[in-house]
């Protein structure tokens, strides 16, 4: 009898869910808007939870779904709740950019009481919070604080050449090398020392520790790859699982490392004018956030912003940085006039290349990067929620439909699935840096462009990524050839748990000694 009750209302709450599902899928039928059909409750986006597909081929799968392609817009369904996907890059514009006020916050969100460095970062935070943190942050990436940094990133860019240098030889004066885990390393040792004033020695140390826990944030194996996602797809549970942005240990690691640094320094009055000194005059400043709670800027707030900077910094360049190379290996022209544009420059400053000289005066080398992140672009798309000020009954999608995204609507842009639009770059796989060339550039249609984002949330390091990335290529090419090895992968595949765009192979090359 109790096993018959027990089938009955197991029988009953999995009606309701599928009816509550159909409902939700139906609403887009109901709203008159092209949509993707799928499975009740699981929405759209169960086949990227479960990592059967990576997101970025399934954000493509969608946006040239014969349901959606002719329109400026479809809807979408994230488990249960409706969501927007814009196509028109107009539209793009208008919510993101002109109407940006309305789509600040983000859809994924931290847990704001179980996990303070997950919740009180750039990444995550929201409004009025963001603009005030964005406020705070800013002065640490200025073009000032760049030129400072640049003689320490070619440090380590030097140390990445050294340990191409020790490699075992193949033949004579060729060697061979992995560039997803040498551009890691390279990154990773950059944002250690610029950033926190520490030397991770990632390159020189197999088992560097920065090494190993910064691995551990992006290394999704399925429980971390499921959390992941959680953050995207299912925020509202977050709290209720108790789930945490980084890995348990990795955060005990930097909150270690970050707090003997500020510690030490105020200790010793050592100033370097970095990101530490930054969060230390923060603290010393009595800085707060938010306009009633007044919330100090210290202790795990401020280990937040460290830790946060330290998430999104290396993987992304990193990430941008290994497609170039790979690409650089598979188009030897490309590479040979990138290497004649770097032999000029020595020819002209030796190895004291001035700062304006990377931003000015080395357009092929911008060209090359440009396309780099248009064909890899770090993320599968970025996103938006829709967040009206109080007695708001919706936003007008006109005049582009008279569709009203009603409060709190996730809205997603497909960066991937748009950079690699024939419409907008024709031919779109072929890695032609030319694309980005001076006189092509007002080819390009506003918003369809967005490696970094766009509007006022964009990325708050694209400076300082594209620096670290302009000056690791000028190292290597300047002291090596690379060529395709046995090794090197013809067609690339990508991960189906990882968030950032990551190949399943790996990245092999032989670099041949011709030093400038
Ligand atoms: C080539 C390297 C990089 C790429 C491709 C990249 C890409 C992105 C993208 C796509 C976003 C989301 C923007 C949006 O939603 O509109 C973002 C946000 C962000 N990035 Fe980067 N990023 C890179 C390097 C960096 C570096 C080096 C740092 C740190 C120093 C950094 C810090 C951030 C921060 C803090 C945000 C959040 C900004 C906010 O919400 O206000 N990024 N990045």
């Amino acid at each position: 009898m109790q096993l018959e009750l027990v089938e009955f209302l197991y029988t009953l709450a999995t009606l309701l869910l599928f009816y509550l599902g159909w409902r939700k899928q139906n609403y887009w039928n109901r709203a008159g808007i092209p949509y993707i059909p799928e499975i009740p409750i699981i929405g759209n986006f169960g086949t990227i939870f479960l990592q059967r597909h990576s997101n970025f081929e399934y954000i493509e799968h969608i946006y040239h779904h014969a349901r959606t392609r002719a329109s400026d817009f479809f809807g979408v369904n994230i488990f249960t709740r409706p969501a927007l996907v814009l196509r028109n890059p107009d539209l793009i514009k208008k919510l993101t950019c002109t109407d940006a006020a309305r789509f600040i916050n983000r859809q994924m969100c931290a847990d704001r009481y179980h996990d303070t460095i997950g919740y009180y970062n750039l990444l995550m935070i929201r409004e009025p919070l963001w603009k005030q943190l964005r406020g705070l942050l800013s002065p640490s990436v200025t073009s000032a604080k760049l030129r400072r940094m640049q003689s320490l990133i070619e440090q380590v860019g030097a140390d990445m050449v050294a340990s191409l240098d020790a490699l075992p030889t193949l033949r004579p004066n060729v060697r061979e090398t992995e560039f997803k885990e040498l551009c890691a390393r390279f990154t990773t040792d950059v944002i250690a020392s610029t950033f926190f004033g520490i030397q991770a020695n990632c390159l020189k140390d197999e088992q560097s520790e920065f090494r190993y826990y910064g691995r551990k944030i992006f290394d999704y194996g399925p429980v971390r790859g499921m959390t992941m996602a959680s953050f995207f797809f299912m925020p509202e549970l977050v709290p209720y699982l108790r789930l945490k942005l980084f890995p348990r240990d990795t955060e005990a690691f930097l909150k270690a490392i970050i707090e003997q640094e500020i510690e030490r320094r105020e200790k010793t009055g050592e100033s370097r004018g970095d990101f530490i000194d930054s969060m230390i005059a923060l603290k010393n400043n009595n800085a707060t956030l938010g306009v009633k709670e007044k919330i100090p800027l210290k202790g795990d707030i401020l280990v937040a912003q460290a830790a946060t900077f330290y998430m999104a910094s290396f993987e992304t360049t990193s990430s941008v940085l290994s497609f170039a190379l790979y690409e650089l290996t598979k188009n030897p022209h490309v590479q040979e006039r990138l290497r004649e544009e770097i032999r000029q420059i020595i020819g002209k400053y030796g190895q004291d290349i001035p700062y304006e000289a990377y931003t000015n005066e080395m357009p092929y080398l911008g060209m090359v990067i440009s396309e780099t992140a248009r064909l890899y672009p770090v993320l599968p798309f970025i996103e938006r929620q829709c967040t009206l000020p109080e007695g708001s009954t919706g936003y007008k999608l006109e005049p582009f439909h008279d569709y009203i995204i009603p409060n709190h609507m996730p809205v997603m842009i497909p960066i991937y699935a748009i950079h690699r639009d024939p419409k907008y770059f024709p031919n779109p796989t072929l890695f032609d840096p030319e694309r980005f060339a001076k006189e092509n550039q007002d080819q390009i249609q506003p918003c369809t462009y967005m490696p970094f984002g766009v509007g006022p949330r964009t990325c708050l390091g694209s400076h300082f990524g594209t620096l670290q990335i302009k000056i690791a290529l000028l190292k290597l090419l300047s002291k090596y050839r690379i060529d395709r090895s046995s090794s090197t992968p013809e067609v690339l595949t990508y991960r189906k748990n990882a968030f950032t765009l990551n190949s399943n192979e790996g990245l092999y090359a032989e670099l041949y000694e011709d030093a400038m």
